[in-house]
C-alpha cells in the first residue's frame, strides 16, 4: 500500500526522516532553558544531553558530575539529563545556602518516591515535606551519644571477631572488601536490630543476601541512574525498587517479625525495633501517614543497607591507603598502642579521642567519600544570592562532592593521601561549604556518628594485631565500578595482614 508517494521504499524514507525530526525535536525542546535565563551551561548533544557517559556506563555518576565540575569555571552551571535541565553547584558560598541557609526552598531530595513497594515509602532518604521531618525525628534518637556509648562494647567485641577471623584464615592474601561487609553487617545488624547475623563466624544465611544485594549489576546501576535522576517513567515502568528486590523482600519479613514479638510483648529487641514498635502504637502517627506493617520496617531497612555500602567501601579504603603508606600506619599505630598503654582496651572516649585516627579517616571520607554527589530539590523558586538567575520549583539540583574533594585548589595534590590536611577541618567551612563527606543542613546524613566510630573500631582492632602490606596485584589506583552510584571498587582488593605478636 501506497501512502504519500509510488514507492514504498521512499514512504518508509519519508516517515522515518519525520520520526527521526520529531524525536530530534523532541529531545532538544528544552535545550535554550539555560541560555535564555543567562546561566552557563554545558553543551548538550540531542537524545542524551550531557548524560552519555553514565546513561551508558562509561563513568560513576560521582566522577561524571566531577568531570563537569572540572570544565565549568562558573558558581553554578546547567547541565542535561536527557532533555531535563538541571543544575550544578560549584561555589562553596551557594553550597552553603542550598543545603542550610536557604533549605526551606531545597528541603526534598531529587531522588524519586514512587509508590510501588510500600517499605521504600517509610525510608528517610526518599521521603519528602512533612512526612520526612516527623520520621527524622523519630530516628534520631537511635544516634545519640548515649546510644553510641551504650553499643560500643558490641562493637569492639566485633573488632576481636574480626581480627580472629582473618587470623583463623590466609593472612597471605585478605580480601578487604569481602571482610569489611562481614564486619558492616554483624554491627549494624546487632546495633540496630537485635540480629546475630554471625557473618564473621561463618558464611552465613545474611551474609550471602547482604553479598549478592550489593554485588553490581546493570540492573543495580539502572536503579541508582533513574533513583537519583528522577527518571520516574523508567522507576515506574520497570517497577524499579531502591535496592534490590530480593533484599527488601527478605529484611522487610525478618524486621517486621522483629517488630510483632517486640509488639507481642517481649520486651526490647533493638534500638530500631523499639522505636517502630512504639510508633505503630502510636494512634496520631499512624493515622497521619497511614503506616503498614510493610512500610513501618522501611526505616530499619534504610539504616541497615545505608549503613552497608557506605562502611563496606570506607573500611576497606582506609585499609587499603594504611597498607599503601607504612609511615602513615606507623604512626597511627603508635596513636591506638598509646591509648590502650594501660591495657585495658579500648573504649568509647579513647577511640573518639585518637585524633590522628580522625584525621586519617577524614582523608578516606575526602578521597573516596561513600556518597560522592548531593542531590536536592528546588521547593520554592528561588533567587541565587546577588544575581537575577531564579531556579524554578521542580528543578534538580546536584552538588558534585568529589568534585570539591579533588580540586587541587581547596586540596593541594589532591591525589595524594596525606592526613595531615585535616589537622584543622574547620579550614575547609570557612565562608562556603568545601568538605561536607555526610551532606550538610537537616538532611545530613543521620548516621554519621555511628558510621566513623565503627569504622575507627575495625581500624584500632586491625592495626593492633596486624601489619598491613599490599600485594604484588593490589591496585596502585582503585578504579570504581560504574554499575553503583557510590564509589565502589571494580576489582576485588587484597592485602597481607602480617601478624603482629608481641
Ligand atoms: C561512612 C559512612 C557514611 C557516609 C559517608 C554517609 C554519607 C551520607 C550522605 C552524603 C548523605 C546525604 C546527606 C545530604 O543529602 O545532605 C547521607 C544520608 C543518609 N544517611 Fe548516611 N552515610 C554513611 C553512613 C550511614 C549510616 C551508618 C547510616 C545509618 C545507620 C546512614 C543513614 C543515612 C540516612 C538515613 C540518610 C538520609 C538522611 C535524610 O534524608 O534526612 N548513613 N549519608
Amino acid at each position: 500500500m501506497m501512502l504519500l508517494t509510488s514507492s514504498i521504499p521512499l514512504d518508509l524514507c519519508i516517515f522515518a526522516t519525520i520520526a527521526i525530526y520529531v524525536l530530534y525535536l523532541y529531545s532538544t525542546k528544552n535545550f535554550r532553558y539555560f541560555k535564555d535565563k543567562g546561566v552557563p551551561y554545558l553543551k548538550p548533544l540531542p537524545l542524551i544531553g550531557n548524560f552519555a557517559d553514565v546513561a551508558l556506563f562509561r563513568t560513576t555518576i560521582g566522577e561524571w558530575l566531577k568531570n563537569c565540575y572540572d570544565q565549568m569555571d562558573s558558581p553554578y552551571f546547567g547541565i542535561f539529563v536527557f532533555n531535563k535541565p538541571c543544575m550544578v553547584i560549584k561555589s562553596p558560598e551557594l553550597v552553603r545556602d542550598v543545603l542550610i541557609k536557604d533549605f526551606s526552598h531545597f528541603y526534598d531530595r531529587a531522588t524519586s518516591s514512587p509508590s510501588h513497594e510500600q517499605l521504600q515509602e517509610g525510608m528517610m532518604l526518599i521521603q519528602k515535606g512533612r512526612e520526612w521531618k516527623e520520621t527524622g525525628e523519630k530516628f534520631t534518637t537511635a544516634f545519640t551519644s548515649g546510644k553510641l556509648r551504650q553499643m560500643f562494647p558490641v562493637l569492639d567485641d566485633y573488632g576481636k571477631k574480626l581480627v580472629k577471623f582473618i587470623k583463623d584464615r590466609d593472612t597471605n592474601k585478605v580480601d578487604i572488601i569481602d571482610n569489611s561487609v562481614r564486619y558492616s553487617t554483624d554491627t549494624l545488624s546487632r546495633t540496630f536490630v537485635g540480629l546475630e547475623t554471625y557473618c564473621l563466624e561463618e558464611d552465613s544465611e545474611v551474609y550471602w543476601k547482604i553479598k549478592s544485594a550489593i554485588t553490581p549489576t546493570y540492573e543495580g546501576g539502572l536503579r541508582g541512574i533513574c533513583y537519583f535522576f528522577k527518571l520516574e517513567a523508567v522507576v515506574d515502568w520497570l517497577q524499579l525498587t531502591f535496592a534490590q528486590r530480593a533484599a527488601i523482600d527478605y529484611f522487610a519479613e525478618v524486621f517486621q517479625h522483629l517488630v510483632k514479638l517486640c509488639q507481642d510483648g517481649n520486651g526490647k529487641i533493638s534500638n530500631l525495633i523499639d522505636i517502630v514498635s512504639s510508633l505503630k502504637s502510636s494512634e496520631t502517627y499512624t493515622k497521619k501517614f497511614a503506616y503498614g506493617d510493610r512500610k513501618a520496617v522501611g526505616q530499619p531497612f534504610m539504616f541497615f543497607i545505608a549503613g552497608e555500602n557506605t562502611i563496606i567501601t570506607s573500611l576497606a579504603y582506609t585499609l587499603y591507603e594504611l597498607a599503601k603508606h607504612p609511615q602513615v600506619q606507623s604512626k597511627l599505630r603508635a596513636e591506638i598502642a598509646e591509648a590502650t598503654k594501660d591495657d585495658i582496651g579500648f573504649s568509647y572516649e579513647k577511640i573518639i579521642g585518637m585524633k590522628y585516627m580522625e584525621m586519617v579517616v577524614q582523608e578516606i571520607m575526602r578521597m573516596y567519600p561513600p556518597l560522592p554527589f548531593l542531590d536536592r530539590e528546588c521547593t520554592n523558586d528561588y533567587t541565587i544570592r546577588g544575581t537575577n538567575v531564579t531556579i524554578q520549583k521542580g528543578t534538580q539540583v546536584y552538588v558534585p562532592m568529589l568534585g570539591f574533594n579533588y580540586d587541587k585548589n581547596i586540596f593541594p595534590e589532591p591525589e595524594k593521601f596525606i592526613p595531615e590536611r585535616f589537622a584543622s577541618k574547620s579550614q575547609y567551612n570557612q565562608n562556603g561549604l568545601r568538605f561536607f563527606p555526610f551532606g550538610e543542613g537537616q538532611r545530613i546524613c543521620i548516621g554519621e556518628r555511628f558510621a566513623l566510630l565503627d569504622m575507627k573500631v575495625a581500624v584500632a582492632h586491625m592495626l593492633t594485631n596486624f601489619e598491613l602490606e599490599p600485594l604484588p596485584d593490589t591496585p596502585k589506583k582503585v578504579q570504581f565500578t560504574p554499575l553503583v552510584f557510590s564509589l565502589v571498587p571494580k576489582e576485588p582488593i587484597y592485602l597481607m595482614c602480617k601478624p603482629i605478636t608481641t
